[in-house]
């Protein structure tokens, strides 16, 4: 065949050769390789037969291995806990069934998961917390923590298929294989869900015990006897306010704590309980830390040994220093409930009662059991209406608590005022749960009111009303009568003679006849009209609905009647009688003080018309108390701007018709009115009492004249002063007239002082030993306006008088009126019967003269003679006077 390249023998040759020595060395090779395939066969052989045995052996051991695996599989899923198995990289790689079925509801779990993917995810969280920022990819941040630490123990809770957690019990340890290579973990997870709720629900009662007994400050202790050591719930280091390092740890230190005055008690306790095997319960004081003293109740029980030794004592200390302290509230409130002055009363909220004290049953006159269950009706009396009780309860509903006075009834049927404290008592809601009625019994309050208004409105002496019920009696009888148009009268009454009574027969007698007359005049007027006693003999007489003046004039005149009839005081037959005024309503005032000041003025003036007579009120009346008010104010500047001065009235000896002497007689000549009659101004200062210092004036002036003309050398017997009676009452009389004497140096005998008849017998005792004294300083004493006075004999001759002077009114009618000239000669026989001088008063005719004459009166003095002289006409007249100066010495 021819070749496409040109044939080159030699390179055939080479070639040939190259080929040949190929293929020799192929065949040698070939016969090397046969021979070594030789030799290989019978290794194959035998290598195939280890092979073989290998081979086998393997199976065995896989056999084996398959075996273990199925036992371990067993094993795992035989135990109660999960069992997982995390690869190098921490995917799960094998759990048992328990795992599967707790995580998945299945018996595998999904390749490539992690354990993580179950766990809670706070605990995830802060796992993945640890594991940031390795340098290697994590897949499992639990399997990290495990790789950490080699072994892992710790809870961890996982989520289960009904998507519940449940805590596990984790312990974890890393696998390595033989070589030393991480080879993944095991995770061994016991289900603690049950102990945890067991430990929680442990925890939870601990904790409400503790609670419990922080509430009910109940602590408790325990004390081992073999060692003396005490140990102490941490409520009782709160209860002993110590902190747990300074608790005491032995029962000697506990005494210690104990009030001192509780110790031997507490003490006794234990060793009793120690030596009776009982127990012992005691309440004692302790000191606390804080040095409060706190109460606290402690029980306690021992622990014996078989053989009877007491091993342990355990106990509890409660505080109970707020239960003592509340106890003894409830006893105070208990105690102020049953001792309280006050009735108190509960009832329930359907008002039956529930409990009342002490003073209920005092006041009530109910025991408790009586009216427990009853409503307080049973109380009721018939003093308020309907309506009274509907506004009560309508208060208590409003405002919940009324008060005010009731009525009610005791037991006994007495009728009894209260004043009631009622309130409702709400519970937390606002339902009423109670009624407190706190009451006290106004029986002695109102007696004492009615007292207190009695002695207000009422004149003790006589029970009569007094002016200040009169007041307001008249107030309303001038309101109805304006209404009305009514009349109306007040009659102001003052009794004649009272005070000589009083004066005479002591205030006693007086009294008794205050009462006679206070009950005279009630007895003579309407049950309808007032009358008011306004104090001393003053009474004050309101006439409602009057009918004409004449119809009040008739009431006046009775009284006047009944009051002039004798009263027999203490034995004594007493005439008195009364002098009435009148005002009428509407003519004499328009209110009451008008009426009865016009009464008032009325009466004084039926007073000056002669006792035992009454007057209507007129105008001039006021305008005459005016001017006496007026006089009075007057009055009292007169003596200070020197407006008196004296007259004397000359008295001479009838028989001879010598000037024996003068009567001084006082005259005011006012700086603006000129001469004021002594008629006028004379009672106006006896009732003011200026007089004590006016009839002091007049006795010096007419001491120191008369002994000014006795040191002139003019003769004459005396100079007669009158001494008025209430002179004689309001002032020391004996030493005004001793010192008078003294510091003018008229010899007493030249002295002659005139009282009157009147005031002499008003009150004869105590005046017979005034003038008794006043004649032993040597003065001689007349008895002025003799025969005016009603004189008792008896004592007129007890009398230390000199003179009798025949009063002006019996002379002035003479010789018209034979009574007077009666009376004259009467007055002169007894006169000269007493062996006294009688001076007649009054002489205006030379008839009087010479009747006066014919009776042998011994003195006389008048207008007949001479008129009241100034000093200079009186020192001119005893100028003419011839007598020797020694016949009057
Ligand atoms: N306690 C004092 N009383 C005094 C004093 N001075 C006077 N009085 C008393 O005042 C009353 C009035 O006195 P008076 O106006 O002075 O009148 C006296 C005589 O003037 C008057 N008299 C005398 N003679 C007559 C007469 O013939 N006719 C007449 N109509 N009047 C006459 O009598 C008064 C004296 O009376 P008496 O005292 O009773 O002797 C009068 O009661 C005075 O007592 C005084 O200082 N203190």
């Amino acid at each position: 065949m021819p070749s496409k390249f040109p044939v080159n023998e030699s390179h055939l040759n080479e070639e040939l050769t190259r080929l040949r020595v190929e293929f020799e060395a192929l065949r040698i090779a070939n016969a090397a390789l046969e021979q070594q395939l030789s030799i290989d066969a019978k290794q194959a052989d035998s290598m195939l037969r280890v092979l073989e045995i290998r081979s086998n052996e393997l199976k065995e051991a896989n056999l084996h291995q398959l075996n273990q695996s199925n036992f371990i599989r067993r094993v795992m899923d035989s135990t109660g806990a999960m069992m997982i198995v995390l690869g190098p990289d921490g995917h799960i790689r094998q759990v048992n069934r328990r795992c599967a079925q707790e995580l998945t509801g299945t018996d595998s779990i999904p390749d490539n998961r992690v354990l993580d993917d179950w766990l809670h995810p706070d605990e995830r969280q802060a796992l993945v917390a640890q594991a940031i920022g390795l340098p290697w990819p994590v897949f499992s941040p639990l399997f990290e923590v495990v790789r950490r630490s080699g072994s892992y123990a710790a809870e961890h809770r996982l989520g289960s298929r009904d998507g519940s957690y449940r805590h596990y019990w984790f312990e974890a340890s890393l696998q390595h294989n033989p070589q030393g290579k991480e080879e993944g973990a095991v995770i061994c997870a016991s289900d603690i869900t049950r102990l945890k709720q067991q430990q929680e629900r442990l925890s939870r009662s601990e904790k409400r015990l503790k609670e419990a007994q922080k509430i009910a400050r109940l602590g408790h202790w325990e004390m081992d006897l073999t060692c003396d050591k005490l140990t102490w719930s941490e409520e009782v280091c709160i209860i002993f306010e110590l902190d747990s390092a300074s608790i005491p740890r032995n029962y000697a230190d506990f005494l210690e704590l104990v009030y001192p005055a509780d110790r031997a008690a507490v003490d006794r306790a234990f060793t009793s309980a120690l030596s009776t095997h009982g127990s012992y319960d005691i309440e004692h004081r302790l000191l606390a830390a804080g040095g409060q003293i706190k109460w606290i109740h402690e029980r306690c029980v021992i622990y014996y040994d078989d053989a009877g030794r007491a091993l342990r004592l355990v106990g509890t200390i409660q505080d109970i220093t707020e239960q003592r302290l509340a106890e003894e509230q409830l006893r105070l409130a208990a105690s102020v409930f049953d001792n309280s002055l006050n009735g108190i009363l509960i009832t329930d909220a359907n008002t039956r009662i529930v409990k009342v004290n002490r003073m209920f049953s005092e006041v009530m006159g109910y025991s408790s059991d009586e009216v427990l269950g009853q409503k307080p009706s049973l109380l009721k009396s018939e003093h308020h209406d309907k309506q009274f009780y509907r506004s009560l309860w309508a208060a208590l509903e409003r405002d919940g608590k009324w008060q005010g006075e009731i009525w009610d009834r005791r037991k006994n049927g007495e009728l009894i005022p209260l004043w009631q404290n009622i309130s409702s008592v709400r519970d937390a809601i606002g339902r009423v749960t109670h009624y407190i009625s706190v009451f006290y019994d106004l029986t002695q309050q109102k007696q004492s009111a009615k007292h207190i208004y009695h002695l207000a409105y009422y004149d003790a002496l006589t029970e009569l009303p007094n002016r200040q019920l009169f007041n307001e009696r008249c107030e309303h009888a001038l309101e109805r009568a304006n209404r009305d148009y009514h009349p109306l009268a007040v009659l102001f009454l003052d009794l004649d003679r009272f005070k000589h009574v009083n004066d005479s027969l002591g205030h006693p007698a007086g009294d008794e006849l205050l009462r006679m007359v206070a009950h005279a005049i009630k007895s003579s007027l309407r049950q309808d009209d007032t009358v008011a006693r306004l104090g001393g003999d003053e009474f004050i007489i309101l006439l409602e609905n009057t009918g004409s003046r004449s119809d009040v004039e008739q009431v006046a005149r009775k009284i006047i009647a009944y009051l002039s009839r004798p009263f027999i005081v203490q034995g004594h037959k007493l005439e008195i009688g009364t002098s009435i005024g009148i005002s009428c309503y509407p003519e004499d005032g328009k209110d009451t003080m008008s009426l009865i000041k016009h009464a008032d003025l009325a009466m004084y003036r039926a007073k000056e018309k002669g006792r035992g007579n009454f007057q209507f009120y007129e105008t001039y009346l006021t305008t005459r108390a005016k001017e006496r008010l007026f006089l009075e104010s007057e009055l009292r500047d007169a003596l200070e701007r020197q407006e008196f001065h004296l007259h004397y009235q000359p008295q001479f000896a009838l028989s001879g018709g010598e000037l024996i002497g003068a009567e001084a007689l006082l005259r005011w000549n006012h700086h603006e009115h000129g001469l004021i009659a002594p008629d006028k101004f004379i009672p106006i200062a006896e009732e003011s009492g200026l007089i004590v210092a006016i009839g002091e004036w007049v006795l010096s002036a007419a001491c120191s004249q008369a002994k000014a003309w006795l040191d002139a050398g003019y003769a004459f017997k005396q100079v007669a002063v009158n001494l008025s009676g209430a002179q004689i009452e309001r002032s020391d009389i004996l030493a005004t007239v001793g010192n008078v004497l003294a510091t003018t140096g008229l010899p007493p005998q030249h002295l002659e002082l005139e009282i009157t008849e009147t005031y002499i017998m008003r009150q004869a005792k105590q005046n017979v030993r005034i003038m008794e004294e006043l004649r032993a300083l040597g003065v001689s004493l007349a008895i002025d306006d003799f025969g005016t006075g009603q004189s008792s004999l008896s004592y007129l001759k007890r009398l230390p008088v000199d003179k009798l002077k025949i009063d002006r009114s019996f002379v002035m009618d003479i010789p018209q009126d034979s009574n007077d000239m009666a009376i004259t000669r009467a007055i002169l026989a007894l006169g000269h019967s007493l062996k006294l001088t009688v001076l007649a008063e009054g002489v205006e005719t030379a008839e009087q003269a010479a009747f006066l004459n014919e009776l042998k009166c011994d003195e006389v003095q008048g207008y007949y003679y001479s008129r009241p002289l100034d000093a200079e006409s009186f020192r001119k007249l005893l100028a003419k006077q011839k007598f020797d100066a020694d016949l009057f010495d």
